[in-house]
């Protein structure tokens, strides 16, 4: 468990983590997420005692990092997939890590496998594409069979293959019971991978709940009802607390009634109804509608500043 206590980060005059307060359960995968300088790495840093938090604290399973004899035990990290010396061979990093620890030979072997590194494991880190540095801060992860996975943006760079191996080993080390924390800017991704979500913004919390939860608020529950009979429909599911509208002659969007009610009323009555469907917000618009306020960097929209021909 990773557990973080107003968390305070100060570089010059600027807070760029300020207060931050959130838990990485065991079990769950949680996604951290923000704008681009929002403060994600700083914070990932100050967890693993990279950064020192002008105030606040964090600690891993229970201790501050440094406290812990043995760390890759405690939480295996990716930070920054391009901090391996680049002479080195994926093998001999691995080792090299291996040996502060005394991890054993056949663990490095067994994590280049699980990386997909098998082939390349002699040769030359420097000489790795993007994906395949991706694969081995992985690998050097997993290493010591942490409680904890933390991962900063793991999927940047991987093909299609490499997206779907990291979606899956995390589910999977999360349904081992351990606690994994990933920040990514690929919202589609993360709406496939998170169980939990801790949402900052210029260094604050935004957010820390369910994905679901953030995703169901997000969009009011409504539910897309497609029917030829909207009118009379419409009179049959009017109640107190039911509030419907029609975006065209034949839809209605309903709050306050379940999408299970609807068409229970609809049979009953012999509507005929060709569409049924609660109103989920994607992950991105949610984000989006929550961050807008926080967004220190932002676009110009396509064509703003091109001259007219
Ligand atoms: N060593 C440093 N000295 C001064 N400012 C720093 C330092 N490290 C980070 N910052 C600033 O802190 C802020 C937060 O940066 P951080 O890298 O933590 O954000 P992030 O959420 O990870 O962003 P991104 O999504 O772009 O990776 C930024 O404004 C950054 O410029």
């Amino acid at each position: 468990m990773i557990e973080a206590h107003e968390l305070t980060k100060r570089y010059g005059d600027r807070k760029v983590v300020d207060r931050l307060s959130f838990v990485v359960r065991p079990g769950e995968v949680t996604g951290f997420l923000g704008p681009n300088g929002a403060g994600k790495s700083t914070t990932m840093r100050m967890i693993v005692g990279l950064d020192a938090p002008t105030s606040g604290s964090v600690t891993v399973n229970g201790r501050p990092y440094a406290r812990h004899p043995a760390p890759l035990h405690e939480i295996g990290v990716l930070l920054d997939a391009k901090s391996v010396h680049p002479g080195r061979s994926a093998h001999s990093h691995l080792m090299a890590l291996a040996h502060t620890h005394g991890i054993a030979r056949s663990r490095v072997d067994e994590v280049i496998e699980v990386a997909g590194l098998t082939k390349v494991a002699g040769k030359r880190v420097g000489a790795f594409s993007l994906g395949m540095g991706q694969r081995l801060g992985i690998a050097a992860a997993l290493l010591g069979d942490p409680e904890i996975v933390m991962l900063d943006e793991p999927v940047n760079g991987l093909d299609p293959e490499g997206v779907l191996w990291v979606r899956n080993l995390l589910r999977s080390l999360a349904d081992e019971g351990r606690a994994v924390m990933l920040s990514s800017h690929l919202m589609s991704e993360m709406a496939l991978i998170a169980d939990h979500l801790v949402i900052i913004g210029r260094g604050r919390l935004l957010a820390d709940t369910s994905l679901s939860n953030f995703t169901r608020q997000a969009g009011g529950g409504g539910v897309k009802v497609v029917t030829d009979q909207a009118t009379r429909l419409r009179t049959l599911l009017a109640a107190p607390g039911v509030t419907i509208s029609s975006p065209s002659d034949e839809e209605l969007t309903v709050t306050g009634r379940e999408a299970r009610e609807i068409g229970t009323v609809a049979a009953r009555h012999g509507v005929p109804v060709y569409e049924l469907a609660p109103q989920a917000v994607s992950l991105e618009a949610a984000f989006m509608d929550l961050t807008h306020d926080a967004v220190e960097y932002q676009s110009a929209p396509v064509g703003a500043g091109r001259k007219a021909a």
